[in-house]
């Protein structure tokens, strides 16, 4: 097997954390869009049926199935950092 060179390989993970990082922060403001419905119309923050489609969604997405699990485990934390974040923006009005 050819020998990979560490800190070529960091160097990928840095490029790809840089991209996740700004993807995750449009998609927390997004996520204090969607609070901002939710006290309108006196919604729970937690929505469960929403939470799986967007699971199953994003496996969907994956070329390798391998990864399934790691996705799932990877948004159930994105999905409970937004709940706590949509909270935290509705204690605070
Ligand atoms: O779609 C919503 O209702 C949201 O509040 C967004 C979101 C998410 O981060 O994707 C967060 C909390 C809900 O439980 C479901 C999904």
């Amino acid at each position: 097997m050819e020998k990979l060179d560490l800190s070529k390989t960091r160097e990928e993970i840095d490029k790809i954390d840089k991209e996740i990082t700004s993807l995750l922060e449009k998609r927390l403001t997004i996520a204090l869009d969607v609070a901002k419905y939710k006290i309108q119309d006196n919604m729970d923050v937690l929505d469960s049926d929403r939470e799986r489609q967007v699971i199953e969604k994003c496996i969907g997405y994956l070329k390798n199935e391998k990864y399934a699990e790691s996705i799932e485990k990877i948004y159930i934390q994105i999905m409970d950092a937004s709940k706590e974040m949509q909270k935290e923006y509705i204690k605070n009005i």
